[in-house]
């Protein structure tokens, strides 16, 4: 089956950007496309074609990821098997509260310093709103594992790893999904992926983003850096999702769940992109895609003398336009989420959206400006956040497009 629903270019003149609804086939089988201008005036959805955009390959990761979910959740779970000899007087369920403890002060870390300050609100949303009595919150084992991998190749041992400390890193992934963990971070992450039906795939793209890192510094198009994005922060929706749950009441689809949870991710990274331009650059990155870059009259050396000009400014329209209609994508799914995840979901969605509209107020200039929210929009964001996420899953099936 082939075809094309709908087709649509916008952003600025000088930088059009096209979005499309692609079909494919059958009402359980569409999606959006918002990849780039491909128009895929006809193309097949067989797995072996060489010629498809990274936006399918990824998606046919999202359709294994929401199927293997749906049958995980039919079937048994694998058990955690902690070989290692256990000392002291403590049971494996006193460890492993340890080893969460240990992840949600990792994590608090990371928010104190870091942009995404989504662990606070978790916490207030875990220990006040939802449950009274304190309970885990299990995807941080996950952001953990996530930042520690992030880390290998952006953190301050980063010169000394190679292809081969990030192998080692995978195999350590894959004792970590057969109950055999290494370190206490590790046992937190077995025990999740032992409780909830995650798949390592994920895991292991998000490594594979690593290994881009390391050899790759510069992106031809967008179809290359969307491959980039969802290595790196498409996989985290995909890891995030098994274990936040999907809403009992929810009739959208599982698949245009995970893709609303992939688009988040993608959303998230390019906006972190944007932010940082003029770091990257200083460390010898670009990600922003050299062909729209020369459509725009630019260069790499524009990126690194740093001058905001008009061509700069109507090229960054066009990329904040883009990274913005990830986030539309993503809001489409937020509703579906189980009711505990959808304030600290939406939290994280509109405090980093706004990074968008810090870029816009420093005029464009990510060269030396760093695009920050300020501690009162954030604040206020949380109310904001509280508002939607009381919304639940909507009854019709119009806003979500398929069934489940
Ligand atoms: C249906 C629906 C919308 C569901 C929601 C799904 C969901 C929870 C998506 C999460 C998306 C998300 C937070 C993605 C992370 C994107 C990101 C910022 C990735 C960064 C990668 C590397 O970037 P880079 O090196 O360029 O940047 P730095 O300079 O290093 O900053 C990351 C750093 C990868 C590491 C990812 C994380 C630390 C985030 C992990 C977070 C979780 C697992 C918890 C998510 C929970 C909430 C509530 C958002
Ligand atoms: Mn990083």
């Amino acid at each position: 089956m082939s075809g094309v629903l709908l087709w649509v270019s916008c952003g600025p003149k000088e930088n059009p950007i096209s979005v499309g609804v692609a079909g494919r086939g059958g009402k359980s089988q569409r999606r959006f496309g918002l990849c780039n201008g491909i128009t895929f005036a006809s193309f097949s959805p067989a797995v072996t074609d060489p010629s498809r955009s990274s936006e399918e390959r990824v998606y046919e990761v999202v359709l294994k990821q929401a199927a293997l979910v749906k049958e995980q959740n039919k079937g048994t779970k694998r058990s955690l098997n902690l070989n290692k000899p256990i000392e002291g007087d403590f049971t494996q369920g006193d460890l492993l509260s340890v080893a969460y403890d240990r992840c949600g002060e990792v994590c608090a870390e990371y928010a104190k310093t870091f942009y995404l300050e989504a662990y606070p609100i978790r916490l207030v949303v875990h220990y006040f709103f939802v449950e009274i009595e304190i309970e885990i919150d299990y995807t941080l084992s996950i952001e953990v594992w996530c930042r520690r991998t992030d880390e290998l190749v952006d953190g301050p041992n980063a010169s000394h790893i190679t292809p081969k400390a990030l192998d080692r890193w995978e195999k350590r992934l894959y004792d970590v999904f057969e109950g055999r963990p290494y370190d206490m971070y590790d046992a937190a992450l077995s025990d999740t992926v032992s409780k909830y039906p995650v798949d390592i795939q994920p895991f292991k793209d998000m490594i594979e983003g690593m290994r881009l890192d390391l050899r790759k510094s510069r992106y031809n198009n967008f179809d290359e850096l969307y491959l980039y994005c969802y290595y790196v922060a498409g996989t985290v929706g995909l890891m995030s999702v098994p274990v936040m749950g999907i809403a009992p009441a929810s009739k959208a689809s599982t698949e245009s769940i995970y893709n609303a949870a992939l688009a988040l991710g993608i959303a998230n990274q390019l906006t972190n992109i944007l932010r940082d331009v003029g770091e990257d650059a200083r460390r010898g990155r670009v990600y922003l895609p050299q062909d729209e870059l020369a459509q725009a009259g630019l260069s790499d050396d524009d990126i690194l003398i740093g001058k905001v000009t008009d061509k700069w400014r109507s090229f960054m329209k066009g990329q904040i336009q883009r990274a913005r209609m990830f986030f539309d994508e993503a809001e489409k799914g937020v509703s579906e989420l189980s009711s505990a995840s959808r304030w600290p979901v939406w939290a994280s969605l509109l405090l980093y959206r706004q990074i968008l509209d810090a870029i816009e107020a420093n005029d464009y200039n990510n060269f030396t400006k760093r695009a920050y929210v300020g501690k009162l929009k954030k604040l206020l964001s949380l109310p904001a956040a509280y508002g939607r996420a009381l919304i639940g899953p909507s009854k019709n099936l119009t806003k979500m497009v398929t069934t489940k």
